[in-house]
């Protein structure tokens, strides 16, 4: 069974059909790539499937369960983590107590654990090191840069158990470096969790994506490997507009 089936999949906001009818399954461990020009339905479909915004129609199975309407935090507390472009970290606090936040979130973590036993927590380091951020763990969230901030956001989720992880344009504002080795923390993290990530940068695209689905209008236009996309003549004319 896919870990995410989304079916028939719609919302509409007065007279626009944001989406308009969306069908697609994400395998688990999977790195998705959704593309599409502005407007297209990208963030909307994000929001749908985090449960941000309700559908107005369609269904969505995570890992068998019906979630489409279901409220946005019981589908954090299943597995479904959202990573916005803005990054919520707490910026006061260090990169090891942010994650300990992150991790006294999950249900199953009755009482909160103070940064100390979180730092020799074998899990946290084990976290760190998908981020790259060992050596930064003492470093308040305020003070790192902003590639690091979206690693740490990302390591908030591995914390909070999200398996399937949202993101929205995760390398906007990264330099080249930054980029890079945010294709290389993706790789890491697929092989225990699933992606779905809008990105409009091509060259990260074609190093990270397993898959690649494009939108227009609301609908998906085409889905396939970055060789079949880049060959479609209707996404070329998408992105050209005539
Ligand atoms: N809450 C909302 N209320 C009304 N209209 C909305 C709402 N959210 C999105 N829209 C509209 O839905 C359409 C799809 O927006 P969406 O942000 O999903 O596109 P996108 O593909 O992510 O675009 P971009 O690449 O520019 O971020 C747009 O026309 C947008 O204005």
């Amino acid at each position: 069974m896919s870990q995410l089936q989304v079916k028939d999949l719609q919302v509409q906001f007065g007279g626009l059909r944001a989406v308009d009818g969306m069908n697609f399954d994400v395998e688990k461990g999977e790195i998705m790539c959704l593309l599409g020009p502005n407007g297209a339905g990208k963030s909307t479909t994000l929001d749908l499937i985090c449960g941000k915004t309700q559908p107005t129609g369609g269904s969505i199975l995570f890992q068998g369960t019906e979630i489409s309407r279901m409220l946005e935090f019981k589908r954090a507390r299943l597995g479904i983590g959202r990573k916005f472009q803005v990054p919520s970290v707490y910026k006061d606090l260090t990169v090891v107590e942010n994650l300990s936040v992150a991790r006294s979130a999950r249900p199953s973590v009755l009482h909160s654990l103070t940064s100390r036993a979180v730092r020799r927590s074998a899990r946290v380091k084990e976290i760190l090191d998908i981020v790259g951020l060992v050596n930064k763990q003492d470093e308040a969230a305020g003070n790192l840069s902003h590639g690091e901030t979206q690693w740490l956001e990302i390591a908030m989720l591995i914390a909070q158990d999200s398996r399937l992880i949202l993101m929205d344009e995760p390398t906007a504002g990264m330099t080249i470096q930054e980029t890079d080795r945010t294709a290389k923390i993706f790789r890491k993290l697929s092989a225990n969790h699933t992606l779905i990530v809008v990105e409009h940068d091509m060259s990260f695209v074609r190093t990270v994506a397993d898959r690649i689905i494009v939108m227009n209008q609301g609908k998906k236009l085409a889905e396939g490997s970055i060789q079949e996309i880049e060959a479609n003549e209707a996404v070329k004319t998408a992105y050209l507009g005539h």
